[in-house]
């Protein structure tokens, strides 16, 4: 068939407007005619070549084992957590676009959503921040003592804290005291499982201690988290839905109260979405990282052991309560597997 300006016109547009489409609507196109149908294969097989849209410092892709018709699970990504109700989160991105021609995004930016989670605090004003008092420059106020030694240790036991610099301090992204504010710099792939559906694998040797990545997505008030969590449970029920809320609690140092964080990576989020249970309590462990001067915390993974090439990252969502209906089948496999997933209480 001669190739007309017109089909060149629609192949260009197709490689513009498909990247933002879900994959429902992708079908859909594709079904239409064949230049958009094999501009829709591009799309999908790019956004399987990473599901960090370039965003990270390494693609990270998905591999489908299990020979499934899903090559990718649909989620918006961001790089670090958005304020789900104000300003609204967003509610569209493109993905798996031509990185040549369609170079929207850039991946050296700090967040594609800018994080409003900051708070008018103080910070620090070191010339550079140093973790421990060393030679002429004295210990950055914001460090904790366990920064650039995190042992990695508490799998399964709670979760740690830890603090960095933040918006207003004068260093810049670069500092030391921000190990946790560069996003994923390990490689990772993320692999299908017939029973637990996707999960997240290392792609390299990580050694234990080392920073894996946030737990990144839209940080929810507790009526709306709530809220969501009942619609997530039917779903989930049916076996529609792998649901990403998590709900961390942080004991106040007065030991007296405690706050709650909720953070729905369901449909915005990052690699962190994909990381599944293990009873045992799985080779992650959690901190809870809180800036110079933000509001909330933030929730983060660090290797609890060595972890070699291939291996799945896991951690504990918790403790199965066995005297509760409907709880979902735990397939983690390990050896203390209480044979159901933990549930959220809200
Ligand atoms: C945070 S998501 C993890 C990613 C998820 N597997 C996916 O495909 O998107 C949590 C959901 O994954 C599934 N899951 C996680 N760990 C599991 C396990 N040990 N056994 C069975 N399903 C698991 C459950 O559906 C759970 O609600």
């Amino acid at each position: 068939m001669r190739r007309t300006r017109g089909g060149a016109d629609l192949r260009q547009w197709a490689e513009l407007v498909l990247p933002w489409l879900p994959p429902p609507d992708l079908t859909a196109a594709a079904c239409t005619c064949k230049a958009l149908s094999r501009v829709a294969k591009s799309v999908s097989s790019r956004r399987a070549s990473d599901a960090a849209r370039g965003l990270e410092r390494h693609p990270i892709p998905f591999l489908d084992p299990t020979g499934d018709d899903q090559p990718y699970s649909y989620f918006l990504y961001t790089r670090f957590p958005v304020l789900a109700l104000f300003p609204p989160a967003p509610s569209a991105q493109p993905w798996g676009g031509d990185p040549d021609k369609n170079r929207i995004l850039d991946a050296s930016s700090l967040a594609v959503f800018a994080s409003p989670i900051t708070g008018s605090g103080a910070g620090c004003g070191c010339n550079v921040c140093a973790p421990l008092a060393v030679g002429d420059y004295g210990r950055c106020p914001c460090s904790s003592p366990k920064m650039g030694s995190f042992s990695g240790s508490n799998a399964g036991n709670g979760t740690d804290l830890m603090t960095e610099c933040g918006t207003n301090c004068s260093c810049g992204v670069e500092c030391v005291n921000r190990l946790t504010q560069r996003g994923v710099s390990v490689k990772l792939r993320i692999v299908k499982d017939r029973k637990k559906g996707w999960g997240l694998h290392a792609a390299q040797f990580i050694r234990r201690g080392q920073f894996v990545c946030e737990y990144a997505g839209e940080f929810l008030t507790t009526e709306e988290a709530r809220r969501r969590q009942r619609t997530y449970d039917e779903l989930a029920c049916g076996g529609r839905l792998h649901p990403a809320l998590l709900v961390v609690r942080e004991h106040l140092p007065s030991g007296k109260a405690c706050l709650r964080v909720n953070v729905d990576a369901t449909k915005v989020g990052n690699v962190a979405r994909f990381v599944n249970h293990s009873c045992d309590g799985g080779n992650l462990s959690t901190v809870l990282v809180r800036n110079s001067g933000s509001l909330l915390p933030r929730l983060c993974f660090f290797a609890a052991k060595d972890v070699v090439d291939g291996e799945e990252l896991s951690f504990s969502y918790g403790v199965a309560d066995l005297t509760k209906q409907g709880l979902l089948p735990c397939f983690c496999g390990s050896s203390c597997c209480v044979g159901r997933l933990p549930s959220e209480e809200t």
